[in-house]
């Protein structure tokens, strides 16, 4: 696990009306059917920023501007590590489609952990559910 390669990933924490978004993962792949913030892996010679705003773009048709950095969690799972850096974001234009997702919610804070989450996402709901 020490020498294993730590994925470098963003998640946007968008808020609107003083609920946030959370996203649920398709029955297949990664973290089947959990639920997570939106985002993505950092691709090279990108900003966590840029790549914030291509993961919501691409995944979600939305425009973003980030706001500011919340906090980044390292987390193992079995079969890779992760660094997930969440950052608040502010919605800027664009209406949601869901093309990489099954489900979207808004949630009050205090009830986000009432959602099946990915395990890296549990320290960053704990410190915005207050
Ligand atoms: N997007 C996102 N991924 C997360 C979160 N928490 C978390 O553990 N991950 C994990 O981070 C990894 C990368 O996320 P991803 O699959 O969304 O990345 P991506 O869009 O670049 O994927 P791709 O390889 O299909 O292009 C996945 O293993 C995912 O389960 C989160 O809050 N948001």
């Amino acid at each position: 696990m020490q020498n294993r390669k730590v994925l470098r990933v963003v998640a946007g924490v968008v808020k609107k009306d003083g609920k946030i978004l959370l996203t649920q993962r398709y029955d297949k792949g990664d973290e089947t059917g959990l639920w997570e913030f939106p985002g993505g892996k950092v691709e090279t010679c990108e900003t966590d920023s840029d790549a914030i705003c291509r993961e919501l773009e691409e995944e979600l048709a939305i425009q973003v501007e980030v706001v500011s950095p919340l906090i980044e969690t390292l987390h193992h799972y079995p079969d890779k590590s992760i660094l997930l850096c969440s950052y608040e974001c502010q919605w800027i234009s664009g209406s949601i489609l869901l093309r990489c997702h099954q489900k979207m919610a808004w949630v009050e804070p205090e009830k986000l952990l009432d959602f099946e989450l990915s395990a890296a996402d549990v320290p960053v709901v704990r410190m915005l559910a207050g």
